[in-house]
């Protein structure tokens, strides 16, 4: 009989026909064929799945839930609703799959079970796409791991070099609040170890295994401020935005938020902010909800914030929140006994990070250090340093390598002999110069600084990153 004369007789011919065949068929270019009766349980298992999951006697899985052998099997959902799930990727190992599952009927109807199919081997035409998927999921999975070391902190205790009193009774204040888990206030000058100061703290607490999230409340505009703190919804905004983004206090969730420069923060986000510290929830923009966060705060601040309250630029209530605990970093000109270990920590990672010889710091050098006032702190000292390896060929650096370095050093006559520059150079020369000025005369606030120069706070920040007068 041929096909033609078949269907004549009989249209249900074909199924008959074809349902035989197509199982065998399947049952050939599977990797694995599996069942479940309608509570999940494991009621047949082929072979080549049997051997993919490392068993050789089917017995050892019948009547076990499918979760326990497969964690993401689909086939209790499929179930449960009735529905089919044609096409769907599965990892396995490092492999990805084709799946295919189907529910099992009676005849009634009623469902009874379900059928899985793993696909691989013999899908040429979707091999590119499987490698391409599983390549994604690895570069995901990197990514991932990269963002969690991104976050945590870079600094412990240790980090904090120096053994003068002062700095001694810093590492004693930031042991404390390490084991308090209140907010706590950073005071100092800029390059004084603010942040190195928080990392460690939070290395040292109970959050240490989350988050550690830095924002730079000077650095970024006012009118992305909000966005950045407390996110944005999906939708809200078209455009880039349109997926929505997490702000940093839902980043931080779990560990602790690291607010640089609080003292040049918006009144209009300090309201916000101070909402958040009382009631410890998030409303992201758009969002029209509010979300839990228990999020640790370390604030910092290089300006007086008393003053700043006095004159109505910081809300008293937000300061009397923020100021739990504080800690005032002292400034380098006020610890000079330090010099010597943290030219010699700096002078090792320059070391370590140029692959240049390790030079060493002599006792004539050491004393041309502590005569300077230092406004940059200790993010001054590390730049003069790695300006002074840069320009001597010697192992040891002596006063002399630092004569032309050190901004007070420069006589008129030197000045003089280096009055011929190419433009470019000169221009970011006497930016440096009139910056530096600016930070000593407003003794390293940065928001005082910008004003004297009559450049906006950003710009200032922006040149400070371009003079690699910050880092
Ligand atoms: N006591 C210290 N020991 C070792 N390194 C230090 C110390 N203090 C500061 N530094 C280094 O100086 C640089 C500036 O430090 P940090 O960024 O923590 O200062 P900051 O007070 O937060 O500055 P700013 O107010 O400008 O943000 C960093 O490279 C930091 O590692």
């Amino acid at each position: 009989m041929d096909l033609t004369e078949l269907f004549t007789q009989n249209p249900d011919g074909l199924k008959h026909l074809a349902t035989p065949a197509l199982l065998q068929r399947l049952d050939d270019i599977c990797e694995g064929t599996i069942a479940v009766d309608a509570r999940a349980r494991i009621v047949w298992i082929n072979k080549k799945y049997l051997h993919m999951l490392g068993y050789s006697d089917p017995q050892a899985l019948l009547g076990h839930d499918i979760e326990e052998f497969i964690p993401h099997s689909l086939l209790r959902q499929v179930v449960n609703t009735g529905e089919p799930i044609l096409l769907d990727l599965m990892a396995f190992g490092s492999e990805t799959f084709v799946v295919s599952r189907l529910p099992l009927t009676d005849r009634a109807g009623k469902i009874i079970g379900a059928v899985g199919f793993c696909l691989y081997e013999k899908l040429h035409h979707l091999k590119p796409l499987l490698s391409k998927f599983s390549r994604l999921q690895q570069e995901l999975a990197e990514t991932r791991r990269q963002l969690g070391e991104n976050r945590r902190p870079r600094y412990t205790l240790a980090s904090y070099v120096g053994n003068s009193p002062a700095s001694l009774e810093v590492k004693r204040q930031a042991r404390r609040a390490a084991q308090l888990d209140t907010t706590v206030l950073l005071l100092g000058e800029t390059g004084t170890g603010k942040e190195l100061l928080a990392q460690a703290i939070h290395a040292s607490s109970d959050r240490a295994s989350q988050s550690f999230i830095a924002v730079n409340a000077a650095a970024i505009p006012e009118s992305l401020l909000e966005a950045e703190f407390f996110g944005v919804a999906p939708g809200a905004y078209t455009g880039a935005d349109k997926r929505g983004r997490e702000g940093k206090f839902k980043l931080a969730h779990g560990g602790t938020l690291f607010l640089d420069e609080v003292g040049d923060m918006p009144l209009q986000i300090q309201a916000k902010l101070l909402r958040v510290l009382q009631e410890q929830e998030i409303e992201p923009l758009g969002a029209n909800k509010v979300i839990k966060v228990d999020v640790r705060i370390i604030a910092a601040t290089s300006i007086a914030l008393q003053e700043s309250v006095a004159r109505g630029r910081f809300r008293s209530d937000l300061y009397y929140r923020l100021n739990v605990l504080s800690i005032t970093l002292p400034p380098l000109r006020d610890r000079s006994s330090d010099l010597e270990a943290l030219c010699d920590s700096a002078l090792e990672q320059i070391n370590e990070r140029t692959g240049m010889p390790r030079r060493e710091i002599t006792q004539s050098a050491l004393q041309r250090l502590a005569a300077y006032d230092w406004p940059g702190n200790v993010r001054e000292l590390r730049n003069v340093l790695e300006k002074a390896v840069l320009h001597s060929d010697s192992k040891r650096l002596v006063a002399e390598d630092f004569a032309t370095i050190l901004p007070q050093a420069t006589t008129q006559l030197q000045a003089l002999a280096h009055a011929v520059l190419p433009l470019s150079q000169a221009v970011a020369e006497a930016e440096r110069k009139a910056i530096v000025a600016a930070l000593r005369a407003a003794g390293g606030k940065k928001t005082a600084a910008a004003q004297l120069l009559g450049i906006s706070r950003a710009t200032l920040y922006e040149k400070l990153a371009q003079l690699k007068l910050q880092d």
